[in-house]
């Protein structure tokens, strides 16, 4: 028989909408064994996406250390901000510095504010990493929880290259660590102290995720900061520190803990390397920096 479809039903120009804007990926995985979605570029339409959130009028939070020399990662950081994160959305910045007076003046678009929370320096990096579980949890507990539905908590020493946008919304959202992508889980550096809360047994682990970038729903951000901060501080009463600080405690939380979304090395890339084929957008990486020269300490 010879079927003529002259207009095609409308369930149809669904699917050839997808087909025409998605490129899908075969070079990469795209979904975890949980099945959490992991954004790559041409897996999602972003047209679609914030046709899905802009309705919904959110705020998202993003908080930022810039503690002893690392204000001066600030203007770069919150001026490709302005560029390429959440663009069209209520953004809040939260910038918890020992400096406030080097805090740059940075021309900022509408629905966009910024407000800086002084907190104490130190003459360890280990400890101001570490410690912004600890700021970040009592600083949504006084504000954010009434000023933001989403949040992002960020390093400073990094800049924005291409778009990121409502694609990586989720309940808990984590990064795969650039430098762990391609490599067997036995290589991860996690935790392998069992004197540690953060320990993780050579045959656990998902993903090493990085410590740069941790987001999700106000409220599920603050339960994984309350208690990554509570056993960093449990690990100290025991003279212990985990190897990577609360990037070590970011991965045991995560491992009982699954996130719902998770981002690839696109969202967090480090200039220092040279960039691998699949990924086709950087759109956040990590400058190059010396270490010795930037830190209190070595
Ligand atoms: C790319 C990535 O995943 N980076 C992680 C990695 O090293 P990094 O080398 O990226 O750590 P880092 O020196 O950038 O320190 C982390 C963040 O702490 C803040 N800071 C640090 C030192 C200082 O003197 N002043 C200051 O403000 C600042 O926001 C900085 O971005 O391991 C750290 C844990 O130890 C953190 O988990 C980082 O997020
Ligand atoms: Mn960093």
């Amino acid at each position: 028989m010879n079927v003529v479809l002259a207009t095609p039903h409308p369930r149809c120009v669904y699917f050839s909408f997808f087909s025409e804007r998605l490129n899908r990926r075969t070079d990469v995985v795209s979904v975890t064994p949980w099945l959490a979605p992991i954004v790559w570029e041409g897996t999602f339409d972003p047209v679609l996406i914030d046709k899905i959130y802009k309705p919904m009028n959110l705020t998202i939070a993003t908080t930022v250390f810039a503690v002893g020399k690392y204000v001066r990662f600030l203007q770069d950081f919150l001026e490709t901000a302005e560029k390429h994160f959440m663009v069209g959305f209520h953004v809040r910045y939260y910038i918890f510095t020992d400096r406030p007076h080097d805090v740059p003046s940075v021309n900022l678009s509408q629905g966009r504010h910024l407000s800086v929370i002084q907190v104490p320096g130190s003459n360890r990096w280990q400890e101001i990493s570490a410690r912004r579980m600890e700021f970040i949890q009592t600083t949504i507990e006084r504000q954010i929880r009434r000023e933001a539905d989403y949040i992002f908590c960020l390093d400073v020493d990094s800049k924005f290259h291409a778009h990121w946008g409502s694609e990586s919304l989720g309940r808990l959202v984590a990064v795969i660590h650039p430098g762990y992508y391609e490599q067997s889980r036995d290589r991860f550096p996690y935790e392998r102290r069992l004197a540690s809360t953060a320990y993780i047994p050579m045959d656990e682990g998902d993903y090493y995720y990085g410590g740069a970038i941790i987001g999700g729903f106000v409220e599920d951000v603050y339960t994984l900061t309350k208690v990554c901060r509570t056993r960093f501080e449990e690990d100290a009463g025991n003279s212990i520190e985990a190897a990577w600080q609360e990037e070590s405690h970011l991965n045991r939380y995560l491992l009982d803990n699954k996130p719902s979304k998770v981002l690839s090395p696109e969202y967090l890339w480090q200039d220092i390397k040279a960039k691998i084929k699949q990924v086709k957008v950087i759109r956040f990486s990590a400058v190059i920096k010396n270490n010795a020269e930037v830190r209190p300490n070595v």
